[in-house]
């Protein structure tokens, strides 16, 4: 069977509305960290979410050696965050527009995300142009923020919930 071009794949995926988050991470290979849409929950037991990371990325040397991550979820006041982390920018420069701080594993968390998964690195799966990386969640941060940014139709969009409660209290859990 004949594959779809790539081009109306991805035609297609725009049509697809993602939540936006920075993929962080530091240690021996240094501090990088890159914009991600192609983030996924896979199971709860044990916590392990899947990030899609281009293998052509400034980031991807950093993410694979470090063998930790950090996936803020953004806010919609980070989108201009977002674009920074999006490409082309210097890895300190980036960093540099925001607060950071560490739970378990030291790799970056933002201040003020919606939420921030710590994580170390269980599984890579290579996937033509990808690798997909299995992250065990170590810790946690939330900010009991009510709104996320989203990436739809090629453009940055927010959303909402109506009531504060729904988010829950602030908190962060995991080994300190
Ligand atoms: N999964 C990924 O690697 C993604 C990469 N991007 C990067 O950001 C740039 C700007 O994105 P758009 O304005 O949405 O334009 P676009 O037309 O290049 O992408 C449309 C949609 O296709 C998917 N996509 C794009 N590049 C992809 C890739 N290399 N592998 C798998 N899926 C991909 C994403 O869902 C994206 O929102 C893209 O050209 C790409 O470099 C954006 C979203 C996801
Ligand atoms: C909204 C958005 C979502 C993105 N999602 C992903 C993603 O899930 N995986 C990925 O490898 N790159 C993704 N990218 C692209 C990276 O953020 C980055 O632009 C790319 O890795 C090249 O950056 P570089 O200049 O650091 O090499 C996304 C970019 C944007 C703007």
């Amino acid at each position: 069977m004949q594959d779809v071009a790539p081009r109306d794949y991805r035609d297609a995926m725009a049509c697809l509305g993602a939540a936006v988050s920075i993929v962080t991470t530091d240690g021996g290979a240094g501090r990088t960290g890159f914009t991600a849409s192609a983030i996924c929950s896979v199971t709860d037991d044990p916590p392990t979410l899947l990030v899609c990371i281009n293998r052509g990325s400034s980031a991807y040397a950093g993410v694979t050696r470090n063998k930790v991550v950090c996936i803020n979820v953004l806010s919609a006041r980070h989108e201009q965050l977002s674009r920074l982390f999006g490409g082309k920018v210097p890895a300190e420069e980036r960093f540099a527009a925001a607060a950071w701080s560490t739970l378990a594993t030291g790799a970056p968390v933002l201040a003020d995300c919606a939420a921030a998964f710590d994580c170390r690195i269980a599984d890579v799966v290579n996937v033509g142009t990808h690798d997909v990386l299995f992250c065990r969640v170590v810790a946690l941060q939330r900010s009991g923020r009510t709104d996320n940014l989203i990436y739809f139709g090629r453009a940055y969009h927010t959303v909402g919930m109506t009531d504060p409660a729904e988010a829950g209290p602030d908190s962060t859990s995991g080994p300190s």
